[in-house]
């Protein structure tokens, strides 16, 4: 895995969306993995400061989510459809039509899962992955002890993860307990990841990804077995990891 130190979550955003232009420049039909929560909002923010000034265009873009909530409709302010259609895709040039978010509201979850893993290999996998990652080292929503094989699936949120989610919520009732959300094998075919961390709630995260070994108890750890994973971290959340 591959380190990008920077100084803070502004430095962080900012690294990120020049890396992510770059790849859209250089392949205007690439299929990008997108990530919701707070990490890649800054990053979405200078997308968009980008597209307004030098008119990157995300015509021909295709993207996938990672994860929706289970039982909330697009148009609910909490959903992810929300969340990305606020923060990017009303923004930015990118036909809404090759947007990808998994349906929340599907009778058949279990079929819609599957539906959502045969999109994404039918345009040939995702070409670039954004990533942030849970305190409990979650990636997407796959909880510690999720299969490595998972394809994309329904999971029951942890209470850790539903209080950390609670911010954006009236009340921690109101927060979903289950969610789809892209599997690990589904997210480990990305031809190339890139993961955001920031903070120092997430510095034993990110210790324990650099230094820990690889377990299905700690989900990103299987990030190790990539062969082109880049993680953008700033300095609180590189406070307790060791750099050779
Ligand atoms: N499903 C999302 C993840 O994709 C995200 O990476 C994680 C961290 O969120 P934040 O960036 O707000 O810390 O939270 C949620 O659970």
């Amino acid at each position: 895995m591959n380190i990008i130190q920077v100084q803070d979550y502004t430095e962080m955003s900012r690294t990120a969306a020049e890396i992510l232009i770059g790849k859209v420049k250089g392949n205007p039909n690439i299929k990008l993995g997108l990530a919701t929560g707070g990490t890649p909002k800054g990053m979405y923010d200078d997308l968009i400061e980008d597209h307004v000034r030098n008119h990157t265009s995300y015509e021909h873009v295709t993207s996938f989510n990672l994860d929706e909530y289970i039982g909330l409709k697009p148009n609910d302010p909490n959903s992810y459809h929300f969340y990305m259609d606020d923060s990017l895709f009303t923004h930015i040039n990118i036909n809404k039509e090759r947007t990808h978010l998994p349906n929340g509201t599907a009778d058949d979850t279990n079929g819609e899962c599957q539906r959502y893993d045969e999109m994404i290999d039918s345009v040939g996998g995702i070409d670039l992955q954004i990533l942030g990652i849970g305190q409990n080292g979650h990636i997407g929503f796959n909880e510690p002890g999720t299969s490595f094989t998972s394809g994309t699936h329904v999971v029951t949120l942890e209470d850790s993860t539903r209080q950390a989610n609670a911010r954006y919520f009236d009340s921690i009732d109101e927060v979903p307990t289950h969610a789809v959300t892209m599997g690990i094998s589904t997210i480990m075919k990305s031809k190339e990841i890139l993961l955001l961390i920031s903070g120092e709630e997430k510095a034993e995260t990110l210790k324990k990804l650099i230094h820990g070994d690889i377990s299905e108890e700690f989900p990103a750890s299987i990030l190790k077995k990539h062969n082109s994973v880049t993680i953008i971290a700033d300095q609180k959340a590189l406070s307790g990891v060791i750099i050779p």
